[in-house]
């Protein structure tokens, strides 16, 4: 009987150039994200002149920056961080709802990985929490999804 093939990420065939698409608003947390996301990266064997930073005002402008990274195919996968935080009008919803929709489209529509890094709180305590602290760091994680799909990628398409 033939074995099964299974592929799932390693901490070998992650390596590649990555793009971390950053939203400065909130930096006081998006920042710990970006350390968090690179430090990871870095821990698995990346290069520091295989990281490239992009950062844009605020994460309703992410999409259209993954876009453009996207668009040069330099890239095996694509980081977007950033932090909404609710506040007392309906903008939240708008911001962060338009951030997510486009980033999962663009990832489809380049068929390249896109991990979404964007914390979406209601409060600065919760941002404070995720950003490396008691729980954990979203950047960090974000990071870590994108090497295993890269990884993924690698050994599905060799
Ligand atoms: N309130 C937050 C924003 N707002 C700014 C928007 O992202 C955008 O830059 C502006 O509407 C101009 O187009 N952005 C965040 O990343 N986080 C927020 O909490
Ligand atoms: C996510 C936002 O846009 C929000 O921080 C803006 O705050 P507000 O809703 O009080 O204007």
């Amino acid at each position: 009987m033939t074995a099964i093939r299974t592929i799932e990420g390693d901490f070998v065939t992650g390596q590649g150039r990555y793009a971390l698409v950053v939203g400065r608003f909130n930096s006081f947390v998006v920042e710990s994200l970006v350390e968090g996301a690179v430090d990871s990266l870095k821990r698995h064997g990346v290069k520091e002149s295989d990281i490239t930073i992009v950062r844009v005002p605020g994460a309703f402008e992410i999409p259209l920056m993954v876009k453009k990274v996207a668009d040069l195919k330099k890239y095996d996968a694509i980081i977007t961080l950033g932090a909404v935080i609710r506040g007392g009008t309906p903008h939240f919803e708008y911001v962060a709802g338009e951030c997510v929709k486009g980033v999962g489209s663009v990832s489809l529509e380049y068929g390249i990985p896109v991990a979404f890094g964007v914390l979406t709180v209601d409060s600065i305590e919760q941002a404070i929490e995720r950003s490396g602290t008691k729980a954990g760091n979203k950047g960090a994680e974000a990071a870590m999804s994108a090497y295993e799909m890269v990884s993924v990628i690698k050994q599905l398409e060799a």
